[in-house]
């Protein structure tokens, strides 16, 4: 049986449309914390990264690579001397799997893939590894919904994936795979497919498999009203506006800010469902009569359909040359979107080709480049994605703009290779940002958006989180210059009082007027790198 934390309840049957659903039992306010799952639970890294990720605390690190963040110590993992397959960055950690995990009964198994020559278990195959060898797991699994008729039906080559993943796992435990154990080893693979979370967070460098029977019970929308961040081996829930009593919690199981085709069919292939959530073709039909041209819109979403795909696609791994021209391929491809009206500049995938380019231009040192496009991210993008000030993407924006106003100096301008760009009104880009630049108080604005990671980090995650924890590490920094009394003083009477005539005058001058200056070069670097 099903046992949910305190303050939600299970509603509905798993013979409604939608299944069964939760609501809470009391009122959540925006950026509550609604409750926190542990057990039991699958919790596991994904299989690549296995021998840099501690199977224990399921942090990221490499043996004597330097710290995640400038305010962590330094983590090294070590291989478990049995299975020499998954790694450990402390005793501890390797306790907490033996028990908590059941890496116990999973060393055997991990002995007999590598007796074989090989490595390591995908990560679907370990998870139904964890699962047959877990009756606390397997037992409340019962209660989960597979779509297994579905999962045959539509896909032969996933279902013959499975297959070969469920006889994999069956052999690597030394059972028999007969008409009894492999439709049950599917039925779970099924059942993971749609239930369990990707514990992917690019920053920290953190991927894996979550699954928890309670929250697997929470339905999707794509305006939801929470959202899951992971701390090590649990999953928290957090309110992303208030949620009344009674009303149900709602997740996006997907990028929600992906186009209505992307959402469908993401939605139809993983979890084999059509969502009828506001956003949904009807209701948007209806609203079509309402708002822009029709044309246009069937130009935005045929342009979006055809270039998401491959604009998409992580530019990590490529050689420069072939970075640059994906980059200029993808920024003349997205060009209906950069000509709509501001809110549009929040459609995929013009957020993330402009991401890609401000790393880019991070990567070759142009940190100029790097900062306006981050600040557009930040003020232009970022909000249109999310309304909650705490929704985490805001909130490591916030700080990429710190972090670049913190280590930017006149050198990086003269040095840059914005310095020899001229605009095609004669202008030039270096000389234009290095005059906002020239105007700015760099430490006073780097301070508030830091003040405001701060701030706002919990609420996005935890204060165990390394966005919170290299904000509150830079900030010591900055506190300790000399001769900034009067500033201090400032930023401390705005976060006190955010409201008042002063603090609002001061947070428009020191940041907003700012970073919307650096963002107005931010098209022109564009066009002047990757314009055709
Ligand atoms: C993780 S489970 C959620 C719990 C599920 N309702 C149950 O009773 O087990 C995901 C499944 O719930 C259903 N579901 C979730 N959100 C839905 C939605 N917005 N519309 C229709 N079905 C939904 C789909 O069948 C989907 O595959």
């Amino acid at each position: 049986m099903l046992v949910l934390p305190e303050g939600l309840a299970l509603k509905g049957a798993s013979a409604a449309p939608r299944g069964r659903g939760i609501v809470t039992a009391r009122v959540f306010q925006a950026g509550d914390v609604i409750a926190t799952f542990k057990s039991p639970s699958i919790a596991i890294p994904d299989s690549p990264h296995l021998s840099k990720t501690c199977s224990g605390c399921l942090l990221p690190s490499t043996p004597g690579s330097d710290p995640p963040s400038s305010s962590q110590p330094p983590r090294a993992v070590r291989a478990c001397t049995g299975c020499r397959t998954v790694a450990y960055c402390s005793p501890a950690c390797q306790k907490l799997d033996w028990t908590v995990g059941c890496h116990k009964a999973e060393c055997k198994v991990f002995k007999r893939v590598r007796a074989e020559g090989h490595d390591f278990l995908p990560t679907p195959v370990r998870a139904l590894v964890q699962v047959l060898l877990r009756p606390d797991m397997g037992e409340a699994m019962t209660e989960m919904e597979g779509h297994v008729d579905r999962f045959r039906r539509e896909s032969s080559k996933l279902w013959a994936d499975m297959e070969l993943q469920a006889i994999a796992a069956l052999h690597y435990l030394g059972r028999e795979a007969n008409v009894k154990s492999l439709p049950e080893a599917i039925e779970i693979l099924c059942k993971s497919q749609v239930n369990s979370f990707n514990r992917l967070d690019e920053d920290v460098e953190q991927t894996g498999l979550f699954m928890n029977p309670s929250l697997a019970m929470v339905n999707h929308s794509c305006t939801p009203n929470a959202f899951v961040q992971f701390i090590g081996r649990q999953a928290v829930l957090h309110a992303y506006q208030e949620i009344k009593k009674d009303e149900e919690v709602e997740i996006s199981y997907i990028d929600c800010n992906l186009h209505l085709s992307q959402r469908q069919e993401e939605l139809k292939t993983r979890y084999h469902f059509t969502c009828n959530c506001p956003r949904s073709p009807e209701v948007q039909n209806l609203q079509d009569s309402q708002g822009p041209s029709l044309s246009t819109k069937e130009l935005l979403s045929t342009t979006i359909e055809d270039i998401y795909p491959w604009c998409s696609k992580p530019l990590l791994g490529l050689s420069e040359p072939d970075k640059q021209k994906q980059l200029r391929r993808r920024w003349t491809a997205c060009k209906p979107l950069r000509d709509s009206r501001a809110p549009a500049n929040a459609i995929e995938p013009l957020p993330h080709i402009l991401a890609e380019a401000s790393n880019y231009f991070g990567e070759h040192g142009n940190f100029a480049y790097s900062l306006s496009i981050s600040s557009f991210l930040a003020t232009r993008v970022n909000p249109y994605k999310a309304a909650a000030p705490f929704a985490p993407q805001r909130v490591k924006g916030l700080l990429m703009v710190a972090k670049l106003l913190k280590y930017i100096t006149p050198a990086d301008l003269d040095s840059s290779s914005g310095g020899t760009k001229t605009l095609t009104s004669g202008k030039s880009l270096w000389g234009g940002i290095s005059k906002v630049l020239g105007k700015m108080d760099q430490a006073t604005t780097c301070q508030i958006l830091l003040e405001l990671v701060v701030l706002y980090a919990p609420a996005a995650h935890s204060k165990e989180w390394a966005v919170f924890l290299e904000a509150e590490g830079l900030l010591v920094d900055i506190q300790t210059l000399q001769g900034r009394e009067m500033e201090e003083a400032f930023v401390k009477a705005l976060m006190r009082n955010s409201n008042g005539a002063e603090e609002r005058r001061f947070f428009e001058h020191c940041v907003l007027r700012p970073l919307r200056e650096l963002s107005a070069f931010c098209f022109d670097i564009m066009d002047s790198e990757f314009g055709s």
